[in-house]
């Protein structure tokens, strides 16, 4: 059923890069030809103050700008905040929400992840929702039910296929070089796809399931062949267009 959705290969550069590193988007959008993007999508999320001139580097290339987390509001007195429609605006086309690292930083709960899913909507904008289990969860087994009380409670009603993204990121995977083995990413992605479709109908069977977690170009094409696992959500390896395009050509060579 997977076979039919276009996988999406997104970098999310976290807090790293400036404007030095727009060259990284130019050398992937370079280097990505028509037949690769005709097999993947691909998207690079760049820290805020970049994402105007990361948007402009792209133009007329295959890649296209996210961005990496948004305010629920569309304006107003927030200071320090961005609102999706200033996302949308600087050129992003998605924005991660719901990422391991704001829910540790900054205390978001499902709650929070899923009213920032609906303002991205709004915006226009692609949400991209992350969920994952801790190391502590995996270890105890219960990694199952984390997931889909994560999914059940971040993911609002009226999601589809074309207006979200979910990636799944095992805490304990991400920056470790630690990946689950391919069974345990096949049972998570398989019981995710599970309660997308008992929720969305057809929209949730369509709906592209990212994995993230230490994804690196020796592992991508192992990871990205494994059921229901429609593309990555890469950090470390997405900051570099060398190692980026190695975790790309996964999908095959132009
Ligand atoms: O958190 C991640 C992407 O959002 C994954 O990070 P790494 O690829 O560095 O493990």
């Amino acid at each position: 059923m997977s076979a039919s959705i276009k996988p999406l290969v997104a970098g999310n550069w976290k807090m790293n890069g400036l404007r030095a590193s727009l060259g990284e988007i130019a050398a992937v959008g370079g280097d990505f030809g028509p037949t690769l993007s005709a097999r993947v999508d691909v998207m690079i999320c760049p820290p805020a103050p970049l994402l105007y001139t990361a948007a402009v580097a792209s133009v007329g290339t295959p890649v296209t700008i996210g961005a990496q987390d948004c305010h629920v509001a569309a304006s107003g007195a927030h200071t320090g905040d961005i609102s999706p429609e200033m996302l949308r605006d600087a050129g992003a086309s998605a924005v991660i929400v719901g990422h391991s690292e704001r829910r540790a930083d900054h205390g978001e709960s499902d709650e929070d992840v899923r009213a920032k899913a609906q303002a991205a909507w709004r915006a226009g904008l692609v949400a991209i929702i992350c969920l994952g289990e801790s190391e502590g969860e995996r270890k105890a087994g219960t990694t199952l039910d984390v997931i889909a009380r994560q999914l059940s409670g971040s993911v609002p009603d009226g999601a589809t296929a074309a207006n979200t993204v979910i990636a799944y990121e095992p805490i304990w995977a991400i920056g470790t070089g630690l990946t689950p083995t391919a069974s345990d990413v096949a049972e998570v992605h398989a019981a995710l796809r599970k309660d997308l479709e008992s929720r969305f109908g057809v929209e949730g069977a369509a709906m592209r399931l990212l994995y993230g977690g230490s994804v690196k170009p020796g592992n991508a094409a192992e990871l990205m062949a494994i059921a229901n696992v429609n593309g990555a959500l890469v950090g470390g390896a997405s900051l570099k267009a060398q190692d980026f395009l190695g975790i790309l050509a996964a999908y095959g060579d132009d």
